[in-house]
């Protein structure tokens, strides 16, 4: 049996490849075939066509939660605006609609999905959806769906399609047994959310991808994210957005966390501008597939403390939601992320004093047009 024999011999050595191995052993999608859904004989067709040196042609899914309409603008500032869709099950409103290509996918529709890169000649996807850490604690079942479902279709529409796939991790990812503070890039992962489950299972799946078929999948594991024009889709993180609002707009604020409560923050540019050095990043420059990335850490308390420096009269209250206290206080405190910092020059530049000047300034700015109109 030859052909047995090849096959197994090529497995065994896949699977004893040093973890960044992606150049000889590396075997196309075309050659093992995973799932039935996988065109085989004919893969050729989807070949990308044009020049390599053009911009890459980019789908975002999940596009109009907290992060995707900024990634968006971004990628678009880049590589011109036609080169990146926006997509999302969810009815866009009308600037962005009106600010560049906006398609709907359901990542669950895995016939639409494979249209869509299809016809949009797409080389780079940005999977975005999602269902965050409390939502998904609320609809176990949907998360799971969407979450690891979903991300299988991503994973074989990129490998049968030859993208290179950005899928975002979390510290979420993490839980009680892992080390806090800090948090290394690699230790013991027994998150207890289904939402830290399912990343965790789409970092393994993503780097199985990789060493097994070459897939170009690069993750990073987002700290909790603080943006002043988007809202955040049900998140543990989320007072940390909710306070600069209430601050400017009532002066009050009802925290759901215990006023000591540390997790890792990060403002969005920052995050957004990571997700495009990491995609751009030469693949010889990644020594691993999943890195945490970091800014800063903070509890309530020093959050609410810095604020009142601008905004004196602010006034803070503790109401503990216990599902969201719970889930904080199995994930990190800290984030280590020496790996990025080294393998491809990640470097934070919103510290807590930055953050909280551009938050204010946005959004009392904001707020002081929605008044004088
Ligand atoms: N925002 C953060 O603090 C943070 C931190 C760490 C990681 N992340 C990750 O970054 C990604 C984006 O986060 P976000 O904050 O923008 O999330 P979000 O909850 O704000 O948005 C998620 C989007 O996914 C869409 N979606 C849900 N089901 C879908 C389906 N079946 N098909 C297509 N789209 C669907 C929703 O309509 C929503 O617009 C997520 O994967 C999240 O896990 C976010
Ligand atoms: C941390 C992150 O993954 C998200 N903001 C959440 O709290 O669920």
């Amino acid at each position: 049996m030859p052909v047995v024999r090849t096959v197994s011999k090529v497995v065994q050595q896949v699977l004893l490849a040093p973890a960044c191995s992606c150049g000889p052993l590396s075997l196309s999608v075309r050659s093992i075939s995973f799932s039935p859904r996988q065109v085989t004989s004919d893969a050729s067709f989807h070949s990308v066509s044009f020049s390599e040196t053009d911009h890459p042609r980019v789908l975002i899914t999940g596009g109009l939660g907290q992060l995707g309409v900024g990634l968006a603008k971004l990628l678009r500032k880049r590589f011109g605006k036609n080169n990146v869709i926006l997509s999302d099950i969810r009815k866009p409103p009308d600037h962005v609609f009106r600010s560049g290509p906006f398609i709907y996918s359901d990542i669950l529709d895995y016939k639409n999905l494979r249209e869509i890169v299809v016809n949009n000649r797409i080389t780079w996807l940005v999977h975005y959806s999602a269902l965050l850490s409390a939502v998904g604690e609320a609809n176990v079942t949907l998360a799971r769906n969407v979450n690891i479902t979903g991300l299988h279709n991503i994973l074989d529409i990129s490998a049968e399609h030859g993208l290179r796939l950005f899928v975002p991790s979390t510290i979420g990812a993490f839980g009680p047994t892992s080390p806090r503070n800090p948090t290394p890039d690699l230790c013991i992962q027994r998150p207890r959310t289904i939402y830290g489950v399912s990343k965790v299972h789409a970092e393994l799946m993503g780097e199985y991808y990789h060493h097994r078929n070459g897939l170009d999948f690069r993750c990073l594991r987002y700290p909790g994210i603080i943006s002043a024009d988007s809202q955040p889709g049900g998140g543990t993180t989320d007072y940390a957005v909710q306070i600069f609002h209430d601050a400017v707009k009532t002066g009050k604020f009802v925290c759901n966390l215990k006023p000591d409560t540390r997790l890792p923050m990060m403002f969005i540019d920052d995050c957004l501008r990571a997700t495009l050095e990491v995609m751009e990043a030469p693949a010889e420059a990644l020594s691993m597939r999943t890195y945490n990335i970091n800014a800063m850490s903070f509890t309530p308390e020093e959050l609410a403390r810095e604020v009142q420096k601008q905004l004196p009269d602010l006034q803070v209250t503790y109401e503990i939601d216990p599902v969201r206290q719970a889930i904080a206080d199995s994930w990190p405190m800290s984030f280590e992320d020496s790996n990025a910092r080294k393998d491809w020059g990640w470097k934070h530049e919103y510290d807590l004093p930055e953050l909280i000047q551009t938050m204010l300034n946005f959004i009392g700015s904001d707020s002081r047009i929605a008044h004088a109109n």
